[in-house]
């Protein structure tokens, strides 16, 4: 009976789907939508769809593909939450259906965003819907997804279940959305979108949407789209960004940029701010440093290295605050809904005009004002401000008062002194931000071989520079006239610098990730997720290991270490010039490695791996010598040159000859001044063990004259009553308690130091402790004894009156005044 009416209910509705007029559409009542959905609406306190609603709900209802496209925060979660809940409701799916709308987003913290939308308002519908994203409990996603009908996630883990689970099947899909479709449509994601679109019937709806939407005709032949209806609610706008956003650009130094951060937070303490950095390690180090910074309000990190814990701790914890900072990376730039951020920064130039659009779009939300201020390095203005101004964006060039700009510098100099940790971190800073600099295609605006490094590397605390070996192979491209790696064409090197980027970004693509189907197409950026890009080294945003999720996190906290091993190998590349007293080093980019301000382990360098580095590196080159060769009358090959003389060298040298050159002089003043170092090592610390025994000599003598002028006081003294402690002597007779048998305090500090001197001098003397056995026996045995004979024997024991320590006191302290 009840099925029959909801029936009746459906085909009511359905029947109104061709009158729909979406100039009268003022309330979503205006619309053919079921009773639970408006319900669920109201209750949630939607009552008026905005535009992009208006004029997609329509489309969507009739069952037509859909291409939305409208400013940031003008409601399009909600255009195609509301046609997914009334496509599975007028088929009355079940759960036994399985899988009927499937919403796919770029990033974790939108799949969980667009999923709580959904859970308010599709509450009063009986479907299932699961969050399917990377970082959760796989098993407990195996066991549900297949009675799971409307399924949110990101790409990678959905391909994982599509590879893995074998109940689960997407075969009965009936509508298929895209959230943020250019992202996802784009080279990152593009081998998992192939995939699982190969999974998905021909015979679905799909919805696409976008602040930034896709035009590619090739990206909409790949979803096998349908004559669709395409809907560009602002496209006759005069600007791209709500209007309610108010947008400024400064030009400032690469070197000044850290202090124009500090001074911006300072100046913003009741604000709540979001700062979008390039990448993960910047986000890590600017995070660590400005928390102890204290600039006066709270600090918080998002970003791809983290555990899906922490970023979901993180990212409710800014929803929460009404004033914080949140550094992010670009895995916050798109469709994150934090209520009432007052500013957007961009510290570092985003990656194209979409990417600026979608950072700025975190603020001025729904009719909510905002403000925006983009911080633009000289070089990268000019290309920058023309993508904005093609894409119609209203920015205004404003200065910064260097008055008021607060030097930070000296203190994040002192921070890394301190830390050797923190100094590593800085380091990785450096080192990533180059690369996401250097792998960044429009070279009109992005250029690294133009910032200066050295006060860069200054500005973040650094003593010197490292030295990236990257750079020195793009130096060597610019003047070779070569392109660089992002001007390279075809889809292999796009792929290779989609790869790249997801490093730099946080994401991972290892060689194994190109393994198969589910592991590879992962990882377009440090967003999503097929692999969990998990363990964050730093301890303060560490999960526990309860908080990891099972299974192929562990495999990917190991693809952490490596990436965090392979900054770290860069560093060891890279790094700074030793000062060539001698002048012998030859002018070898490569090879003057030394970095003095690297640790002692990358000092240490063996010679002999250098050397074969060295030699590794040269035979890398092609280096050829020359050769004469002479034949002998009897048709014997000799080598005229090079002369095949060989030095005199000491026995098991001889391999590291070259074997080939006379007497090297370059290499014997090298080997003499390693001599010469070796020596001034030597030398230095025998002189620092001198110093330590002689100052171990000394103390010792104070200790020994010390307690000889005690026993001497000790000597003149009577029993001392009030230095009683709670040393009991074991008398048969307690009553008859006489103090004079408790042990001296003094006595033991001295000959407690005693042994420590004669252990100290090495000559064994047997350790007095409390719990020594033979002074156990000997208090066991009972009888008053002397003090002396305590102080001479052995040191008195503790009796375990079974009292508590200020038990005991007060028990002693009673019999003392019982006694006098
Ligand atoms: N009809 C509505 N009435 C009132 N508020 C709405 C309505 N639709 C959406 N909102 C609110 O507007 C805000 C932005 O919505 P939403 O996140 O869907 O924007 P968006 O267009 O997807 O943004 P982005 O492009 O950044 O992803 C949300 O806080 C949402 O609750």
């Amino acid at each position: 009976m009840l099925v029959s009416i909801e029936r009746e209910n459906i085909k009511r509705l359905v029947d109104k789907y061709s009158e729909i007029n979406v100039k009268d559409a003022v309330k979503f009542s205006d619309f053919p939508v079921s009773k639970k959905t408006l319900k669920g609406l109201m209750e949630a306190q939607y009552r008026q769809p905005t535009e992009i609603q208006r004029q997609t709900i329509g489309f969507a209802l009739q069952g037509k593909d859909v291409l939305g496209a409208a400013k940031t925060g003008s409601g399009k979660t909600l255009a195609f939450l509301i046609p997914v809940l009334e496509c599975l409701y007028r088929q009355q799916w079940m759960a036994e259906d399985g899988l009927g709308a499937l919403i796919i987003s770029p990033t974790r913290e939108l799949a969980y965003q667009t999923f709580e939308v959904l859970r308010k308002v599709g509450k009063n519908h009986e479907f299932s819907a699961g969050l399917i994203i990377g970082g959760k409990d796989l098993q407990n996603e195996l066991e549900r997804i297949h009675r799971t009908n409307i399924i949110i996630c990101t790409p990678g883990r959905l391909l994982q279940h599509m590879d893995e689970t074998s109940t689960f099947h997407a075969s009965n899909l009936q509508i298929l959305v895209l959230d943020e479709a250019d992202r996802i449509l784009d080279m990152g994601f593009a081998d998992t979108m192939n995939a699982i679109v190969e999974n998905l019937p021909k015979t679905r709806q799909t919805l696409l949407f976008s602040a930034t939407q896709t035009k590619s005709v090739k990206d909409l032949a790949r979803l096998s789209l349908k004559d669709p209806e395409y809907i560009w609610v602002h496209e006759k706008a005069k600007f791209s960004t709500p209007a309610t956003l108010e947008q400024n650009y400064v030009v400032c130094e690469l070197q000044q940029k850290v202090n124009m951060l500090f001074s911006f937070m300072k100046s913003h303490l009741q604000k709540k701010v979001i700062v979008f950095f390039a990448c993960c390690k910047e986000v890590q180090y600017m995070f660590r440093v400005f928390c102890r910074l204290r600039p006066g309000l709270p600090i918080l990190a998002l970003h791809g290295k983290q555990q899906q814990m922490k970023r979901m701790e993180v990212y409710n914890d800014f929803i929460r605050k009404k004033a914080a900072v949140l550094f992010a990376t670009d895995i916050a730039a798109r469709g994150l809904d934090f209520p009432a951020v007052n500013w957007v920064l961009q510290f570092d130039c985003p990656e194209d005009a979409s990417t600026y659009i979608h950072r700025v779009g975190r603020t001025a939300r729904y009719k909510e004002g905002g403000e925006a201020l983009l911080v633009l390095l000289p070089s990268e203005e000019k290309g920058m401000i023309a993508q904005l101004q093609e894409r119609k964006v209203p920015i205004n060039k404003i200065q910064v008062n260097p008055e008021k700009l607060t030097a930070v510098q000296q203190k994040l100099e002192a921070f890394l002194a301190q830390e050797k940790e923190q100094k590593e971190r800085a380091q990785r800073c450096f080192v990533s931000y180059l690369r996401s600099v250097y792998l960044m295609k429009n070279k009109d605006v992005f250029d690294v071989l133009q910032l200066p490094l050295e006060q860069y590397a200054a500005s973040l605390g650094l003593a010197v520079a490292p030295r990236v070996r990257f750079l020195s192979n793009a130096r060597k491209r610019k003047e070779g006239g070569e392109a660089g790696p992002a001007d390279e064409q075809g889809d292999d090197s796009d792929r290779e610098l989609q790869s790249f980027r997801a490093q730099v970004r946080g994401g991972k693509n290892t060689p194994a990730a190109t393994k198969s189907a589910t592991e590879s197409q992962e990882e377009p950026s440090e967003e999503e997720d097929a692999k969990e890009e998990s363990g964050d080294s730093d301890e303060e945003e560490e999960e526990g290991p309860a908080d990891r999720p099972a299974g192929l996190s562990f495999a990917l906290d190991e693809d952490d270490d490596e990436d965090q091993d392979e900054d770290l190998r860069d560093l060891d590349l890279l790094t700074v010039k030793r000062r060539d007293i001698f002048r012998l080093e030859e002018e070898d980019d490569d090879e003057d490695v030394k970095d003095s301000d690297l640790d002692d382990k990358a000092k240490k360098k063996p010679d002999k791996e250098s050397r074969f580095k060295e030699a590794k590196k040269a035979m890398k080159r092609n280096f050829k010598v020359n050769t004469k060769m002479t034949f002998t009358d009897d048709g014997e090959m000799v080598q005229q040159w090079p002369p095949l003389q060989r030095t005199a060298v000491p026995a098991g040298q001889e391999e590291e000859d070259d074997g080939v050159s006379g007497i090297n002089m370059e290499e014997a003043r090298e080997r003499l001044r390693r001599e010469d170092q070796e020596f001034d090592k030597q030398e230095y610390s025998r002189k620092v063990k001198q110093k330590h025994r002689e100052k171990r000599l000394k103390e010792k003598a104070e200790r020994r004259e010390a307690s000889k002028r005690q026993k001497e006081e000790q000597k003149g003294e009577s029993d001392s009553e009030e230095e009683a402690v709670a040393y009991l002597d074991h008398g048969d007779d307690e009553e008859e308690f006489d103090p004079s048998s408790l042990p001296d305090p003094d006595k033991h500090v001295v000959s407690e130091s005693e042994d420590r001197d004669r252990d100290d001098s090495g000559k064994g003397a047997r350790k007095r402790s409390y719990s020594d056995s033979s002074s156990e026996s000997d208090l066991a045995s009972g009888g008053k004894r002397t003090r002396k004979e305590d102080a001479t024997e052995t040191a008195p024991q503790p009796l375990d009156t079974g009292l508590s320590l200020a038990e005991d006191e007060e028990l002693v302290l009673h019999l003392l005044r019982n006694k006098s």
